[in-house]
């Protein structure tokens, strides 16, 4: 994967307008309900488990749960969240639309995954980390860890330095810290996005404030989170806008700089798969490499620790 936040894939992705990837509960076989959820996370781990790391900084990351051949695929996953977004035009950003558009179901998949956009759109912290183990029900061939309780959860992403303006209690705010959010190179790529700030003479009710800051902050996490995907693959022709798409899984992954990840991605229509560089032992972490030149990003992986 080359790039900050929105990184363009390896290969071409043919987008599926009307659906973002992810096996509707009707439509799914196996699959996605939550009565099923424990027997999946029961199973020994064929493919794959997600834990949250002992270093505080780090946050999530996924582990091989078995040995994986080079070349093999550990995993592939459906899109959890496809928008137009394109950094320079305004007008063609519709993340939080579509967010808005997904099913309950989906959004709580999110929330599992991204704490941060759970916090941003008024979700219990709580709520959001028993969401955890939808991700394993609705990505293919996933096996998620859930033994790690809500607390756990909380513990291991502290507080990334934002300031909540309006304390608990106050009429439409969020209340408590927001969950620590991803701060990729993509930021490069990205560095112009900023949603137009509020008219400040232009009263609003608390109900306004909040869907303006869930906006905001759901735009900024998509921003940071999403993968670009090639204009060949998106919906506008080269030159148009830009689809980006975020993965409940594949977006969990750390980096690790140029020669010591150990995956790549490679999507295809509505799906990425993450395919092993080299031979991978048992409870290995997988990494990828988020971009040949990272600015701006001091990497805490062992590449950058040993120097
Ligand atoms: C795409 S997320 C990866 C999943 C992340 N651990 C999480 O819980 O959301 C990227 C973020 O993870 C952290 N991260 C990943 N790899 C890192 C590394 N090598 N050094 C420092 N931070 C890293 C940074 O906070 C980065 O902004």
């Amino acid at each position: 994967m080359s790039g900050d936040a929105v990184a363009a894939t390896e290969q071409s992705l043919t987008p599926r307008p009307a659906d973002d990837g992810i096996p509707d509960s009707k439509d799914s076989k196996d699959n996605s309900k939550s009565t099923e959820v424990s027997k999946v996370v029961e199973k020994p781990a064929a493919d794959l488990l997600v834990r949250l790391n002992d270093d505080p900084a780090l946050g999530f990351c996924v582990y091989a749960a078995r040995a994986y051949r080079r070349g093999e695929r550990l995993f592939e996953e459906g899109t959890a969240l496809e928008a137009t977004h394109d950094a320079h035009k305004e007008g063609v950003r519709n993340v939080y639309e579509r967010y808005c558009q997904l099913s309950a179901e989906r959004r709580r998949a999110l929330h599992g995954s991204f704490p941060y956009l759970a916090w941003a759109n008024g979700v219990d912290a709580q709520e959001a980390a028993s969401a955890r183990t939808l991700v394993g029900s609705l990505a293919k061939g996933l096996v998620i860890d859930n033994r790690l309780t809500a607390a756990d959860h909380m513990q291991m992403r502290p507080d990334g330095g934002r300031s909540v303006e309006e304390g608990p209690g106050t009429p439409g705010s969020l209340a408590g810290t927001p969950p620590k959010k991803a701060s990729r190179a993509k930021t490069a790529l990205y560095g112009l996005l900023k949603w137009p700030a509020a008219p400040q003479d232009v009263p609003s009710s608390p109900e306004e404030d909040a869907e303006k800051r869930a906006r905001t902050e759901t735009l900024d996490w998509f921003s940071r989170y999403a993968f670009r995907l090639k204009p060949e693959a998106s919906f506008v022709k080269p030159g148009g806008n830009h689809q980006a798409a975020v993965y409940l899984l594949t977006d969990l992954i750390n980096h690790r700089c140029g020669g010591f990840q150990n995956c790549r991605v490679s999507a295809d229509v509505g799906t990425i798969s993450v395919l092993a560089l080299r031979d991978i032992a048992a409870g290995e972490e997988v990494t990828i490499n988020y971009c040949k030149d990272v600015k701006d990003f001091q990497c805490m992986g062992e590449c950058c620790l040993r120097k």
